[in-house]
């Protein structure tokens, strides 16, 4: 156990990941996971795009390094413990990636900043985006290596010291700006594709016969697809019965109990599901909903000419013209905060000015105002661009029947 590795070496697979990421059309971003000693434990890239359409909003790298971690503990591997290890990712970690971590343990080595959805995305490494009791926790895990050099991408060490393995403890700047080269090649283009064919009007899925194509495939994820309806962005007491079964299922999946549900902008219930958390602890039922709708679109469109891949994005819209609803609303956790940026990143763009109310929860997790200050403090993307802004459902009879 006395190898040791230089964080440059580290951040080159990073990056190397990065390029990978960028060459299959996705955001260039990649990390690496390390063991107590600097063994490579396992590598991996960004997959929000594949095969030139969006597959999964929550496929950022640091993310799926988690679930891999958490994956191969609940197969039987003997790894150690999160906070003996140490993920190196090019770009810094997104608000969904960085409450999977916190939620985690693990610690963090970052290359390049995000100043629109980093964490860090002023460079001050003080987390002021975080509830105020995480902030201490990322300040101890979340290093920033210095770049040395004269052009801007050089910079002085933050946050976090690096764990004692590395042995060199700065990046090259050459190494630096390619991470930041990387994902900046690849940002707006794969945001423009998050919003592609988003123009014309939708069109409501429960007018299709039950055997459509379209219909069986909802249904093999969610079997009560389209059985419940309500006024649009107004989920009532009709929704309680599917949300109760999910947190069911959920508590006996190892979770707290939980569910979310997502409804198009129809009113028409698409999915309500609850968490995988004896899989891994950040499979929660958001995290679930929100991949599986994505999925759902992806492999009903691979493949398919552009005409028959517009007749899915109308029937199955953008989720932004829908409602999410937790049955349990958001607090101050790292779970929540993943959350709050799995959100954002299945939105990533201006919600539609005509649904204000696309993000709802049924029993509070925490004091709206406190919520929205929470969400106030997040950094641009999420506060500036899509303006997150959860809020209680208008039922009160649903409100009653999940008490
Ligand atoms: N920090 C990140 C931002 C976007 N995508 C990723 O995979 N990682």
């Amino acid at each position: 156990m006395n190898k040791t590795i230089d964080i440059q070496a580290a951040v080159a697979i990073a990056a190397a990941e990065a390029l990978a990421a960028k060459t299959e059309g996705t955001f260039g971003v990649g990390g690496v996971l390390l063991d107590g000693a600097g063994n490579v434990l396992q590598s991996m890239h960004n997959k929000v795009v594949q095969g030139g359409l969006v597959a999964d909003p929550t496929a950022h790298g640091e993310r799926q390094l988690v679930d891999w971690y958490f994956a191969q503990v609940s197969a039987g591997a003997a790894l150690p413990p999160p906070q003996e290890l140490t993920i190196v990712t090019s770009l810094d970690p997104c608000c969904m990636c960085t409450g999977a971590i916190l939620a985690a343990g693990f610690h963090v080595v970052v290359a390049a900043p995000d100043g629109n959805a980093g964490i860090n995305y002023d460079n001050h490494a003080s987390f002021t985006a975080l509830p105020a009791p995480l902030r201490a926790q990322a300040a101890s895990r979340f290093c920033y290596p210095a770049v040395r050099g004269a052009t801007p991408y050089a910079r002085a060490a933050s946050g976090a010291r690096p764990k004692s393995f590395f042995i060199g403890k700065s990046i090259n700047e050459a190494t630096q700006a390619l991470c930041t080269l990387v994902f900046e090649s690849m940002a707006s283009q794969v945001m423009q594709l998050l919003h592609d064919g988003d123009a014309g009007p939708l069109c409501d899925p429960a007018s299709l016969p039950h055997d459509h194509a379209l219909v069986r495939a909802l249904r093999q994820r969610y079997p009560d697809a389209l059985t419940y309806r309500c006024a649009p962005h107004v989920p009532d007491a009709g929704l309680a019965p599917f949300l109760r079964a999910a947190m069911e299922q959920d508590r006996r999946n190892g979770g707290a109990g939980e569910a979310a549900a997502l409804l198009d902008s129809f009113g028409n219930l698409l999915l309500c599901l609850p968490g995988q958390q004896s899989q891994s602890l950040i499979r929660t039922p958001f995290m679930e909903c929100t991949r599986q709708y994505a999925q759902l679109r992806h492999a009903l469109m691979m493949g398919k000419d552009s005409a028959q891949q517009e007749t899915i994005k109308r029937y199955l819209g953008h989720p932004k013209h829908g409602t999410f609803v937790l049955s349990g609303g958001l607090d101050g956790s790292a779970a929540s905060f993943m959350t709050l940026g799995a959100y954002g990143s299945t939105m990533e763009g201006a919600l539609p000015e005509n649904n204000p109310a696309q993000f709802q929860y049924v029993r509070p997790g925490m004091a709206q105002d406190a919520l929205l200050a929470l969400c106030q403090a997040l950094p641009p993307l999420y506060s500036k661009l899509i303006k997150i802004e959860p809020r209680q459902v208008a039922d009160a009879a649903l409100i009653a029947a999940l008490a």
